[in-house]
This record gives C-alpha cells, sequence and structure tokens, in this order.
C-alpha cells in the first residue's frame, strides 16, 4: 500500500505536569488530506495532546515535526499561518458581526485578504446568509460552525477540533460532520479531531486513534476500517509474546497464562500465518469485535468474555 507523506510526527512525547504523567511515550504520523479522529474517555489526555500538537504546550520529553520543521524550534509564527484550531471554546467578540469576526483573525495574523476570502469561508461553514448578525445574537451551532470558519480561513494544512460537536443536537453534529468532510475535500487539509462520540468519529474519520490514561493504545492505520476486528486469547505455552508481537500491532494483555491481541485476519488466515512460523495449537479463543467492544475492551471498562472456542 502507498505511504503517503506525513504532515505531522510525533516521536517520544511526554507531558508531565509536577509528578503526574499526562502523556506518555506519544509516537503518532499524520498523513496530509487525512481525518483522524482521536477518542477516549475523560481525562485520556486528547485535549492535552491537541495543545502540543499546535505549538503551545511544550512537551516535557519527546518532539514534534510539522512540514518538515521543529515546531518547537521554528518561528512561531509560520506555525500559526499553518495550523487552525479549536481548542476549548473560541472567544469571539460579542459585539462584532461574523464577517467582523473572522476579518479580525486575518488582520490579528497579518494577513492579505480580500473580503471575497471571508465570503468564501462564511459560506463554506453554511453562515454566509447570517454574516451580518451579531456574534452575540447566534445559536450554539452559529457558533461552533464560526469557529470551524475561522479554523480555516487562513488555509491551514492542518486543523486541530477539540470536541467540535460539543453541546450539538443530532442535526447539528450531522451538520458539522458533513461540512467538515466538505472541507477536507475542498482545502486538502489534515483533520485531527477529538470526541466522546464513537459512532460520530467513526463516520468522519479515515483514522482512529484511541487514548486512555495519557496513552495511545489503539491506532487502526494497520487495520482497514471495513474490515471485521478480531480479539484473540491464546495460551502462553502454544504463542508467546514475542511471535504475537510479529504477528499484531496490538497486543492487549499479555499474562503469565493468556495473551489476548487484536488483529484484522480471521481465524483462517491466522491459521496460515502461524503456520509459517511452525506454532500448532489445539486451543485458542476467538471473539469478533465491534468498534464499541473494542473501545471499550481498551479502555478497560468491561470485560469481554464472550470468546468463541477453536
Ligand atoms: N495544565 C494542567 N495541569 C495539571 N493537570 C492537567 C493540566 N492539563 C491537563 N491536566 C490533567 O491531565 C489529564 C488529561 O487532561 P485532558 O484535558 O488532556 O484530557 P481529555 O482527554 O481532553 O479529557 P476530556 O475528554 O474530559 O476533555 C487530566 O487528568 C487533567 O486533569
Amino acid at each position: 500500500m502507498r505511504q503517503l507523506e506525513p504532515l505531522l510526527q510525533a516521536e517520544n512525547v511526554h507531558v508531565s505536569v509536577g509528578k503526574k504523567a499526562i502523556l506518555k511515550d506519544i509516537h503518532l504520523s499524520f498523513e496530509k488530506g487525512k481525518i483522524y479522529g482521536l477518542l477516549g474517555p475523560n481525562g485520556a489526555g486528547k485535549t492535552t495532546l491537541l495543545k502540543v500538537l499546535l505549538g503551545v504546550f511544550p512537551p516535557t520529553k519527546g518532539s514534534i515535526a510539522f512540514d518538515h520543521h521543529d515546531l518547537y524550534k521554528s518561528s512561531n509564527m509560520s506555525a500559526i499561518h499553518s495550523i487552525g484550531s479549536i481548542i476549548e471554546f473560541p472567544g469571539f467578540y460579542d459585539n462584532l458581526t461574523l464577517y467582523e469576526n473572522i476579518e479580525l483573525h486575518l488582520k490579528y495574523l497579518k494577513l492579505d485578504y480580500s473580503k471575497e476570502e471571508i465570503v468564501k469561508v462564511l459560506l463554506d461553514v453554511g453562515l454566509h446568509e447570517h454574516k451580518d448578525k451579531l456574534f452575540s445574537q447566534t445559536s450554539l451551532g452559529m457558533k461552533q460552525r464560526l469557529g470551524i470558519g475561522r479554523a480555516i480561513a487562513h488555509h491551514p494544512k492542518l486543523l486541530l477540533l477539540d470536541e467540535p460537536t460539543n453541546g450539538l443536537d443530532p442535526q447539528g453534529i450531522k451538520e458539522v460532520r458533513e461540512m467538515l468532510l466538505r472541507i477536507v475535500k475542498d482545502r486538502e487539509v489534515t483533520v485531527i479531531v477529538s470526541s466522546h462520540l464513537l459512532s460520530e468519529i467513526n463516520l468522519m474519520a479515515d483514522e482512529l486513534i484511541i487514548m486512555n490514561n495519557g496513552e495511545v493504545v489503539f491506532e487502526s492505520k494497520s487495520l482497514k476500517r471495513t474490515q471485521e476486528i478480531f480479539l484473540y486469547k491464546f495460551p502462553v505455552k502454544h504463542l508467546d509474546r514475542a511471535l504475537i508481537d510479529k504477528i499484531s500491532e496490538h497486543v492487549l494483555t499479555s499474562g503469565k497464562a493468556y495473551n489476548e491481541f487484536i488483529s484484522a485476519l480471521n481465524p483462517e488466515k491466522l491459521s496460515k500465518e502461524l503456520k509459517n512460523y511452525s506454532v500448532s495449537y489445539n486451543e485458542m479463543e476467538v471473539k469478533v469485535l465491534s468498534l464499541e467492544d473494542l473501545y471499550l475492551k481498551l479502555i478497560a471498562k468491561v470485560k469481554t468474555n464472550e470468546f468463541i472456542s477453536a
């Protein structure tokens, strides 16, 4: 499969505040033009990771490469011009119109802009007919869309969105999703979007990243999203950890008696793969995981005990 060029890479990123480790050993790579969904329970570290990737929260250890430059070594302004974001609720001026709020942002960035460009942004986020309304007179859905409008107004290469559908009703969530998909297609921007809404992210994202306790516990890049995901449980005597590391990138638990891991290989294909390593076994359990099962399993909220014995 063709590997696209990464726009952004996090290498060995750690963040600690006092004695508390908030992000631990993050290695991530983001390719151009894709939407990445960042999932995880409250306190998993999603917002902190987005701030680190934005260039406003220097990691305690590790590095961020954005567009071939170290984000924390290059001049701040060049990154600000290439990244758009909504992290925590974006501040706007209540007594300015929607048009003026976008215009002020472009002035702040000291960018040349035309009236037509602002109109295009407002059209892209479905707010053109409301452009002369004061910000204070808009609904939450309109505010969220204006936030996205401001984030894309300066044509960034990267868009970081922290829970952009927070507080919206199902219709509003659908509108934001469709709008984001359109924007990515039109503007060829890479998007990293965090959410608690598993089903929503699944509809929007090309790739999934699941975080828990400051760690990345799952990346979908090795699994085709349309494929089924299998959870296997093998006695250690048949399949040890070293071999599992060779056949699966997603080891879940590694115990004294059993190892559990995720694979996109169905039991038949896995069996063939194991034959190549001369492994024979007479005991193994497998379960097909839904995305929700996988998520819950990864954040260790439930125990999966519905294995099918082989
Ligand atoms: N500046 C800070 N100082 C101390 N602790 C912090 C700081 N920022 C974040 N934390 C802690 O780090 C952990 C991760 O927080 P973060 O906001 O990144 O998680 P999150 O996944 O975005 O959560 P949520 O979904 O609730 O927004 C939390 O325990 C939080 O209390």
